[in-house]
């Protein structure tokens, strides 16, 4: 029996999920059900109108927000009724277009995918070939002005320089060698991937028609977050059959900062005139304080389209606020509290979450979680594939997946050490450019090299041989896992880190690290069938969006604490939330408020931070942080102020834990008084 009932939807989500043909555009605030409009949706689409699954497409912005809704569909259809249905973020959708197509642009089909510090790597060499001072000029903010040109669709050769600024001015002479280095390791970056599909989809009749028509049905998440590629993307698969809906929420667009353009969901309605729109009202998610403390904040922006949202779940307890002397007693307060309300009301670890700004704020918690032995899943920060080791041990299979990748191939030619030095490895570099040949054959050619002595010239070609053998080794399917096994003990990585790392408890967790990676290919391996390392790849280097967890694989699905930037939180829920660092300079962040204009951007933030929480809010201040070793006086956030005083309960940490109602109204008053006097 499947569990599919349109009549569990109220009577605007139920007109949602049955309005198949022709656009329909969904702008509702949060909590409201729209994400699960689009999974009733679909299940509308395969049970009662005999659509087929492969004709159907939803597009979200995380992996982890497509895995919930494949999940949640799958759980109102059945598994069997899902083959063929695409559910996935626009880059997974982008890497399956260009696989089978990509060739049409020049790449090879084993393509692979640069994440940040390769990009970085080539950046710099792209530097130097236009001898700009790697010193000056900041490799990073070049790449972040590449970023900006791709996401807005302007190609290498009509970038042209936004203002004076020498910076800007060298972006525009890197962008074109960038892209060609990138095309010479046939890789693509994370950029190229809504880029090149846009691109290959305008520039061939012939593919475009074969998506449009796969994909009759299409739908997207969290639309008032695409930027105009996305948009792009999206408005040409849809120009056919024009069954596209999209559902979003104008106060929730939190990407600005990275050209995503909220006009995309405010214009739907003359992009495609005639569309049907549909607006929802209850929010289901929360209780009546949390929600009327949301819609108190987001009152404040000026820009946007007014939204009622009611619920009729009851007022719920009041919102904890909690102030801490400094950055520790925040994390110790907030993990006590969690080991309380766990206790009182007998809950689950996974019923907590803790959001902050910046990724840099998880670790005090981390530290206060670890401390008293509770499992968290942290989202985000240093990415588990981005670790040095880890890296290293990937790039041997990114070679042996795609020979010509040489960010990747420079990683590994002399790790583990096998003395083929820098000065070689310069030399042979300079020779396969002036032969114009790939560096994987020069290292086969090192014979032809002058300049190299023989016994290095030997090292060189063993490391040919060992690569060509890997690559034969590797054409055979299955048992890959056990095959990269193998090749790192052969290899002695293990043996590497202990002996180059002094710290032998910083050279385990290394060697766990590397462990780690073959335990995910096996896991890879067990989920899908007829897996390849090209696919493994693929995957990891598509993780990038939602990032690894801090202990590591084993802590996913497991009861824990979830730790996430609120960038990260967007589309979720949990019964308890802990808003932590509601401060000025935080949040709002201080980069908002030094270059202007994006307030409303953190105050949107801000809204969705206080709209995940179902049963119960906390939100918590320092009175001081530490930085470089000093304390500052920090300020409350501007948004504290905001929210009504009737919704807040007050909390101080030291002594003073549990104060008095009298205490508490004294609080507030001294709270509010010095905050008036502050902000005037
Ligand atoms: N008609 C309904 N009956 C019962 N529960 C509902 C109904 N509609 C939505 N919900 C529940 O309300 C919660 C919020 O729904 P959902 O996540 O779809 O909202 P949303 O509008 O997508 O929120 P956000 O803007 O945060 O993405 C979910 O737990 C969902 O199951
Ligand atoms: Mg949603």
């Amino acid at each position: 029996m499947s569990k599919f009932d349109l009549s569990t939807l109220n009577p605007p989500q139920r007109a949602a999920a049955e309005h198949t043909e022709g656009p329909l555009l969904v702008l509702a605030g949060a909590g409201s059900g729209k994400t699960r409009v689009i999974t009733f949706r679909i299940g509308h689409l395969l049970l009662d109108r005999k659509v087929r699954a492969d004709n159907i497409l939803a597009v979200t912005f995380t992996n982890k927000a497509a895995g919930e809704m494949k999940e949640r569909v799958r759980d109102l259809v059945g598994r069997a009724k899902c083959k063929g249905m695409v559910i996935s973020t626009f880059h997974s959708l982008g890497v399956k277009i260009l696989r089978r197509d990509i060739e049409r642009l020049g790449y090879k089909k084993n393509f692979g995918i640069y994440t940040t510090s390769d990009q970085l790597g080539l950046i710099r060499q792209a530097m130097r070939e236009v001898n700009a001072d790697g010193k000056k000029h900041d490799a990073e903010g070049i790449l972040w002005r590449i970023s900006g040109w791709k996401n807005a669709l302007i190609p290498p050769e009509r970038a042209l320089p936004r203002y004076e600024d020498p910076d800007e001015l060298l972006a525009c002479d890197v962008y074109p060698i960038y892209q060609r280095l990138l095309k010479a390791c046939n890789a693509i970056d994370f950029d190229d991937i809504i880029m090149l599909t846009v691109g290959l989809l305008q520039g061939h009749p012939e593919v475009l028609e074969h998506w449009q028509e796969r994909f009759r049905y299409i739908m997207v998440d969290e639309y008032q977050d695409t930027n105009a590629s996305q948009y792009l993307f999206i408005s040409l698969l849809a120009k056919k059959y024009r069954n596209l809906c999209v559902v979003g929420d104008d106060d929730q667009s939190i990407y600005g900062w990275r050209g995503a353009d909220v006009g995309n969901i405010l214009d739907f309605e003359k992009d495609y005139p005639g569309c049907r729109v549909v607006k929802l009202e209850q929010n289901y998610r929360s209780t009546g304080t949390i929600l009327e403390a949301a819609n108190h904040v987001i009152r404040n922006n000026v820009k946007r389209k007014e939204k009622r949202l009611w619920t009729d779940s009851g007022e719920g307890r009041p919102i904890d606020l909690v102030t801490a002397q400094d950055d520790e007693e925040e994390a110790s307060l907030v993990v006590e509290r969690i080991q309380m309300e766990r206790y009182q009301h007998n809950l689950a670890f996974s019923d907590f979450a803790i959001l902050y700004r910046t990724n840099s704020q998880s670790r005090a918690f981390e530290e206060q979680l670890r401390f008293e032995d509770i499992p968290y899943v942290l989202v985000g920060g240093m990415q588990f594939y981005e670790r040095k080791e880890v890296k290293d041990a990937l790039s041997y299979l990114r070679v042996i997946d795609n020979p010509l990748d040489e960010q990747a191939l420079l990683r590994i030619v002399n790790f583990p050490r096998r003395g083929i030095g820098d000065g070689t490895v310069l030399r042979i570099n300079q020779w396969s450019l002036e032969q114009s040949c790939h560096l994987m054959e020069a290292f086969g050619r090192v014979g032809e090299i002058e300049g190299i002595n023989e016994p290095t010239r030997e090292k060189v070609l063993a490391f040919h041989r060992l690569i060509t053998g890997a690559t034969e080794d590797f054409r055979r399917p299955g048992d890959l896992a056990g095959r990269v096994k193998r090749l790192f003990d052969r290899l002695g990585i293990e043996e590497e880190l202990y002996r180059t790392i002094e710290e032998p408890a910083t050279a385990r967790k290394k060697v766990e690290n590397v462990e780690q990676v073959i335990n995910s290919m096996a896991g890879y391996e067990e989920r899908i069938p007829g897996a390849t390392l090209s696919g493994f790849l693929e995957k990891v280097s598509l993780m990038d969006e939602d990032r690894f967890s801090g202990k590591d694989k084993k802590e996913h699905g497991r009861d824990a604490v979830t730790l996430m930037s609120l960038h990260s939180s967007k589309g979720l829920e949990f019964p308890f939330v802990f808003l932590v660092g509601f401060e000025e300079e935080i949040l709002p962040h201080k980069k908002s408020m030094e270059e202007g204009g994006t307030i409303d951007e953190e105050r949107r933030l801000c809204y969705v931070g206080i709209t995940r929480a179902r049963r119960h809010l906390t939100v918590t201040r320092c009175l001081h942080r530490k930085k470089y070793g000093k304390l500052l006086e920090r300020q409350p956030s501007r948004f504290l102020e905001e929210i009504p005083e009737r919704l807040l309960q007050f909390h101080e940490g030291g002594a003073k834990k549990a104060a008095t109602e009298e205490e508490q109204e004294a609080m507030a008053q001294d709270f509010f008084a010095r905050m008036r006097a502050k902000l005037g």
